[in-house]
């Protein structure tokens, strides 16, 4: 039996198992994974973080981050593999400056959808997500929108637009005779078309200039109670449906654990929030 440590953190209770690999030498299986995320009989989580050096992750993942100490390995809490975590990036960059192995106020993570770099502000960190796209431009319509989703709480399927943020992104703007929490986020939501990777799904809805709130679902966990790279993505979509005014750059996103900044910047988009950790201990994984 491997016994291993592991330290749990979360970010506007977005909540991650980290698990600190510091010779790089641990090999996680799904099943160590669900088994760790599980809620009743592991630690729990939404997903899991193995914080590796920089020599333990994939050849592409080097090259692109060649000033970078630290990998950022993340899976979803049903063992699969995800290319990005935004409100993880923030709980790794908390352990890594609580470790002291990372001393500056500005420092690079590698991440599998590239370098990552961390601002430590006031209220926690801020990570530059880097580029972010349209993930079927040529087919968003002249409302902005690329895709219909149907969900459990909403009675006719409903327009959103998909992004790419390193990870897959469908949002919907709700409309006003639908409540955020009337909507059944206990099955995932229906997309069509299918994305071949499958999606995270974000429903927003409008509070005020600049300032959104929002429900997602998540691909690989369900409906968590935040997600950073949503929050973007959410924020990036309202500006877009909003016809990208340059006076409004700045986001606020609330979500059902917090609220999130995020900061959009041409072609590039920044996430801010806080970042906690809550508890260390040893756990033995499944024989
Ligand atoms: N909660 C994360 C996103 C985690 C990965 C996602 N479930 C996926 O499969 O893409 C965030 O804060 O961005």
């Amino acid at each position: 039996m491997t016994t291993i440590d592991f330290v749990k953190g979360h970010g506007t209770q977005n909540d991650f198992v980290l698990v600190p690999d510091p010779e790089g030498r641990l090999a996680l299986t799904p099943r160590d994974v669900t088994y760790l995320a599980d809620r009743r009989a592991g630690i729990g989580g939404d997903g899991v973080i193995r914080v590796a050096p920089l020599s333990a992750a994939p050849d592409e993942v080097r090259e692109q981050c060649p000033d970078a100490k630290w990998f950022m390995d993340y899976r979803n809490s049903d063992g699969s593999v995800a290319e990005m975590c935004g409100n993880g990036t923030r709980v790794f960059a908390r352990y890594l400056v609580e470790q002291g192995l990372e001393t500056s106020d500005t420092f690079a993570i590698a991440t599998r959808a590239g370098r990552k770099e961390i601002t430590v502000v006031a209220d926690g960190f801020a990570t530059d997500l880097g580029p972010w796209r349209l993930a079927r431009e040529t087919e968003a319509n002249e409302r902005g929108m690329d895709s219909v989703v149907q969900v459990h709480g909403a009675p006719d399927p409903l327009p959103a637009l998909s992004l790419d943020l390193g990870n897959p992104h469908t949002v919907v703007a709700l409309p006003p005779q639908i409540d955020l929490s009337a909507l059944d986020l206990h099955t995932a939501p229906k997309v069509d078309p299918t994305p071949e990777h499958g999606t995270n799904v974000e429903f927003v809805r409008a509070i005020e200039h600049a300032h959104i709130s929002m429900r997602v679902h998540e691909r690989g966990v369900g409906e968590t109670r935040s997600c950073g790279t949503g929050a973007a993505a959410a924020a990036l979509a309202t500006w877009w449906w909003g016809g990208r005014p340059e006076d409004q750059l700045d986001w606020i996103v609330d979500v059902p654990g917090g609220r999130l900044g995020v900061h959009i910047a041409a072609d590039k988009v920044a996430l801010s929030g806080p970042a906690e950790l809550v508890a260390r201990g040893t756990v033995s994984l499944p024989g």
